[in-house]
């Protein structure tokens, strides 16, 4: 199986603080990782570094192609949702019809991004990933703001991902739905 995620012996220091040492981690074709620990620890750190976003202070990271889901929604406010989302759709990305479908977003498509409730700007979030073609998914506490549909509609977006051969690399302090190898920081 390809690697599409490889930290070798990688050392994390921010605002002058180490988070974490000497960290060795492989993520697969097909494989989801649930980042998890107190608040601080570096989580979301890492999915920076994952991102190309952050340098190690120490060790090398290699990456496929990411996209980054976090607090920042990335999406034009002022744009319909579908337009503004059209922006991310890769050559190869899935399609948007399906997208929005399986995200519940069908009924949105016109509305201004700046609009949206909480958990729809969270869906939006997610199918901005999907529309990329990018093999590896970083998303940062992607459940927050989700009701117990999206939570469905998340794990049936990560399976057809890992499936077709990506890989997810999640923060976040509830479990996830499906099976997550678990990587612990700031113990
Ligand atoms: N730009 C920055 N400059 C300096 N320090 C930073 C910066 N961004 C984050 N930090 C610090 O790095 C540490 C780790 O932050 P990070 O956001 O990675 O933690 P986390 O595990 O995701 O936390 P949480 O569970 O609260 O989301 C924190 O102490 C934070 O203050």
């Amino acid at each position: 199986m390809t690697a599409l995620l490889r930290f070798d012996g990688v050392t994390c220091v921010r605002g002058g603080r180490t988070l974490f040492e000497q960290l060795d981690l492989d993520v697969r074709a097909g494989e989801t990782l649930r980042l998890s620990g107190p608040n601080g620890c570096g989580k979301s750190s890492l999915l920076r570094l994952a991102a190309g976003l952050l340098r190690p202070a120490a060790g090398t990271v290699e990456a496929a192609p990411a996209a980054l889901a976090d607090d920042a929604l990335a999406l034009d406010r002022e744009l319909p949702l579908v337009a503004a989302l059209m922006f991310w759709n890769g050559p190869d990305g899935r399609s948007m019809e399906m997208l929005l479908d399986t995200l519940n977003l069908g009924g949105l498509i016109g509305v201004p991004v700046r609009l949206l409730s909480t958990g729809q700007k969270k869906r939006a979030a997610l199918a901005r990933i999907a529309a990329t073609n990018a093999p590896l998914w970083l998303l940062d506490e992607p459940v927050n703001g989700l009701d117990g549909e999206g939570f469905r509609d998340l794990a049936e977006l990560i399976d057809a991902h890992t499936a077709t051969g990506g890989a997810v690399v999640a923060a976040s302090h509830v479990e996830l739905p499906g099976d997550w190898r678990e990587l612990e920081l700031g113990r």
